[in-house]
């Protein structure tokens, strides 16, 4: 992507400096859902954003593509300062982050072929012949390559969300922001789209941010967490990096899983015959 080109390999790819967002309320109240807040990703990073209901996970989200736009702060992405762009300057931008949701938000009348190809369309810089290919590319991406003239309707719920990830991926962005992905999934679906996302970071190189109140997801998908609470951060830690106490309750029901994670493979090596699969983890975690 031109943006990073001359960006050196240790700039975070997503930067948020004192970033704020207050909602005024239809009483005429004012909530905080994000109160000053800064943050570092790192380039092919997974961070993973927890927190209970409320606490202002998914707006934070929303605040790295500006789906949400900060009350304060700067937010840069990639080397570019989106909070200084214009309209024009920031949906080009924006092809650099892609971004997947809980209820998928699929055209429902139109097929899988034209969902993955529609922001492709909409940029208008792509010739008919590299938008066919691109749109088989990203659907055999995610396992889709057999469904491309079928409608959303006639999906599962794992399969809708492969296409919104396929749509997501198309213009080659070097973000993938997920809110929720997995919640309307059962379990045997969400570990095998999790491992898509894995592949998609790890082969693509694409930096992963995610929401998700579902803490095996965050253990089994990330590289590095943040805790929110009321909008602020509680703590940020590595997923392996079990050794320092952690100060809040998610951040410790965390470790609990990687622990019992450990526990589970060194029993499933020590035994020839077990059936226990675990779950692969990046190496930079
Ligand atoms: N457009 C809005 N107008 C007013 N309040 C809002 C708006 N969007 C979010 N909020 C409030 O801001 C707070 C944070 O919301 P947010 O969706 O970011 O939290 P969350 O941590 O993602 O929660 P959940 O897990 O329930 O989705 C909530 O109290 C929510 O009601």
């Amino acid at each position: 992507m031109t943006q990073t080109a001359s960006s050196p390999p240790s700039t975070p790819i997503i930067q948020l400096d004192s970033v704020r967002k207050t909602f005024i309320l239809p009483d005429g109240g004012r909530f905080d859902a994000v109160q000053p807040i800064s943050l570092e990703i790192a380039r092919g990073d997974v961070f993973g954003l927890v927190g209970k209901s409320g606490a202002g996970k998914s707006t934070l989200l929303r605040l790295i593509n500006l789906l949400e736009r900060p009350d304060a702060g700067r937010v840069t992405v990639a080397g570019r300062e989106l909070t200084v762009l214009g309209r024009r300057a920031l949906r080009e931008a924006r092809q650099n982050i892609g971004m997947i949701f809980q209820q998928f938000n699929l055209l429902q009348n139109a097929t899988v072929y034209e969902n993955v190809a529609f922001p492709l369309r909409i940029h208008g810089r792509h010739s008919r012949a590299e938008i066919d290919a691109r749109v088989r590319e990203c659907l055999e991406l995610v396992g889709l390559s057999d469904k491309l003239q079928s409608y959303p309707a006639r999906l599962s719920g794992g399969q809708k969300q492969r296409v919104a990830i396929a749509r997501a991926l198309a213009p080659h962005p070097e973000v993938l922001l997920c809110d929720e992905p997995t919640s309307a999934l059962d379990s045997e679906t969400t570990r095998s789209l999790l491992q898509t996302l894995r592949d998609i970071n790890e082969k693509l190189g694409v930096t992963i941010v995610i929401v998700t109140h579902e803490l095996p997801v965050v253990d089994q998908l990330c590289d590095h967490a943040a805790v929110l609470e009321q909008g602020r951060f509680i703590e940020q830690f590595a997923i392996e990096d079990i050794s320092a106490e952690r100060t809040s309750v998610l951040g410790r029901e965390l470790a609990d899983l990687v622990r019992e994670r450990r526990r589970r493979a060194e029993l499933a090596a020590g035994s020839e015959s077990s059936s226990v699969i675990s779950f692969p983890k990046a190496s930079n975690a």
